[in-house]
């Protein structure tokens, strides 16, 4: 199998090399195709690329049939329509920490220059003049600067910060007083920023609450030779507001990397001598390049494999310990998540996932996600995916509740999987057994051992002499071999199962022969 990949913005060849040197992959380099070329050609494409050029939209999303994957070479996701891209089924992963570093040195080379006005100084000494008396700064030494938002950057931005023997307040809503602490600034409120700082750094994701967190009324509260840096995302801070205030000498200066229209054409603020600017350049390194590549091909090759994925922006994030004791899980929980949905008679209106064991003590979001798939798919199609099932399992009214008990009837870790229909009830239950891998140990009240990647016959019986005879008969007369039999029963001639595991899937001729036996009560083909 060949993975289509293409790269739709600037990204560093040798951050590639990955994706270059994989043989299942067929890599695709074009970036200044329009919206419209890419809306037509993405659908050939089951990856796609991005740094922060390429707005992602739903437009684009709807032509992409094929598309499994949207690489983000970097952290902001907001030129990604993400709500599309996860009712889809897309995955979309970003490379969350690979240009922090950069990010971080660009904030603090934009606070530099802006207290020391060295763009226009440069400028004008490149012009021919000596302009000492025009380009007098000031010190960043002692001065109190607000860092709004406390993440990777913002940490960073600080550290730097503290260098230079800055005060250092910080807002952030997960900011504790601990790590306020332990990274040696203060923790304020935004107000306390607003009133006391003498330099605002942004360094918050753009969202709905961010956008316009900085604006016209925060301007009014800020101290009159306030400077403000923004190297996150264009629309933190109100551009006009900002422009206002600077205009009205309530704002002293700011170095603005981010815009909320990238390029912007004719932006008042870049009209104003008070205000930098660059055009997005907090990652342009040749180290961030190079890791955030590095970062999003590695994983979109993990992904084309069938791991699971570690930045994953529309799915929950799972650490490196909890991908590690999931991983033997997610063949079972798939399987089991299958064999349920064909056990039971009916679309199942409920889903009960109980995990006992080892897997009470560890985050089993993904494998729940696993489970849902698998039962989901059979009547909802192949399109439904880790990703976008928990939005069709809503559309479809069916209702799920996940269960933990301390109860794992000796095993290590034990998953059970019952579905309710309209009509009929089911359960089924698996675990990885030391060496030999997912087994199913019990369906309903049957106990069991059954290898999950073979073709089972499930047939319900009275228990009576001669039968079992009769069944092997039938499949001995439509050359189907039998691997094994299981059976179990309740009471001396009450009801009775029987699981076969048979070595080639059947059509439904052997079936409907066995269907048609005496004292036989249901027959099922399960596949898995
Ligand atoms: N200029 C550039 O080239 C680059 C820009 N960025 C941008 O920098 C920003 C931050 O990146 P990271 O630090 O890596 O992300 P991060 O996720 O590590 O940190 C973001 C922080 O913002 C906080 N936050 C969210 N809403 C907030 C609010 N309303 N008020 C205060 N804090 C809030 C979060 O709690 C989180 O701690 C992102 O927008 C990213 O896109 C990142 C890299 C390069
Ligand atoms: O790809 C870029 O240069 C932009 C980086 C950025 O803004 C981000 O990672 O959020």
């Amino acid at each position: 199998m060949t993975y289509k990949i293409l790269i739709s913005d600037p990204i560093s060849d040798t951050g590639l090399a990955a994706l270059k040197a994989s043989e299942t992959v067929e890599l695709n380099v074009q970036t200044e195709l329009t919206k419209e070329e890419l809306v037509k050609i993405i659908g050939n494409y089951d990856g796609l690329i991005v740094r922060s050029q390429t707005q992602v939209d739903a437009a684009i999303i709807e032509a992409a049939d094929h598309l499994r994957v949207i690489g983000r070479a970097g952290v902001g996701v907001d030129n990604i329509d993400l709500d599309a891209a996860t009712k889809a089924g897309i995955l979309v992963i970003n490379a969350p920490d690979g240009n922090t570093i950069s990010a971080a040195e660009h904030t603090m080379a934009m606070m530099t220059a802006l207290s020391r006005q060295i763009p226009d100084a440069c400028k004008s000494l490149k012009e021919g003049r000596w302009e000492r008396k025009k380009f007098k700064g000031v010190e960043l030494f002692k001065k109190t600067f607000g860092v709004v938002g406390f993440g990777r950057i913002g940490m960073e931005v600080a550290k730097r910060a503290k260098a230079y023997q800055m005060n250092i307040l910080a807002y952030d809503p997960f900011l504790t007083d601990e790590k306020a602490r332990r990274a040696g600034v203060t923790k304020a409120t935004l107000d306390e920023i607003y009133t006391q700082a003498d330099f605002i750094t942004v360094h918050t994701p753009l969202t709905k609450e961010t956008h316009h967190l900085i604006g016209a009324e925060a301007f009014n509260k800020m101290k009159a030779d306030v400077r403000l840096i923004n190297c996150a995302r264009g629309g933190i801070i109100d551009e006009l507001a900002l422009y206002q205030a600077i205009k009205e000498g309530k704002v002293a200066g700011a170095a603005i990397d981010v815009f909320e229209n990238e390029p912007p054409e004719n932006h008042p603020l870049l009209t104003l001598p008070q205000v930098i600017a660059t055009p997005h350049l907090g990652a342009s390194t040749v180290e961030a390049q190079e890791k955030v590549a590095r970062a999003v091909s590695e994983e979109i090759l993990q992904i084309f494999n069938g791991e699971p994925a570690q930045h994953a922006v529309n799915l929950p994030p799972i650490s490196d310990q909890v991908r590690r004791a999931l991983e033997p899980y997610y063949q079972l929980s798939r399987q089991l998540g299958v064999t349920a949905v064909q056990l039971v008679k009916g679309a199942p209106q409920d889903i009960e996932i109980t995990y006992s064991g080892e897997l009470t003590d560890i985050e089993t979001a993904p494998l729940t996600r696993s489970i849902l798939q698998s039962v989901l798919a059979k009547y909802l199609g192949d399109h439904i995916n880790p990703v976008n099932v928990k939005y069709y399992i809503k559309e479809s009214g069916v209702t799920y509740n996940v269960k933990r008990t301390q109860q794992s009837h000796g095993f290590t870790g034990l998953i059970k999987v019952r579905l309710t229909s309209e009509t009929d009830e089911r359960s089924i239950s698996g675990t990885l057994l030391n060496g030999y891998g997912p087994r199913i140990v019990k369906i309903d009240d049957y106990n069991v051992d059954l290898p999950t990647d073979v073709h089972l016959l499930y047939i319900e019986h009275h228990d009576l002499p001669g039968l079992i005879g009769q069944v092997g008969t039938v499949l001995g007369e439509h050359h189907i071999n039998i691997g094994s039999m299981q059976v179990g029963r309740k009471s001396v001639g009450g009801h009775a199962i029987m699981v076969l595991t048979i070595d080639k899937n059947v059509n439904e001729t052997p079936i409907d022969a066995l269907q048609h036996l005496e004292h036989i009560q249901a027959v099922k083909l399960i596949n898995l």
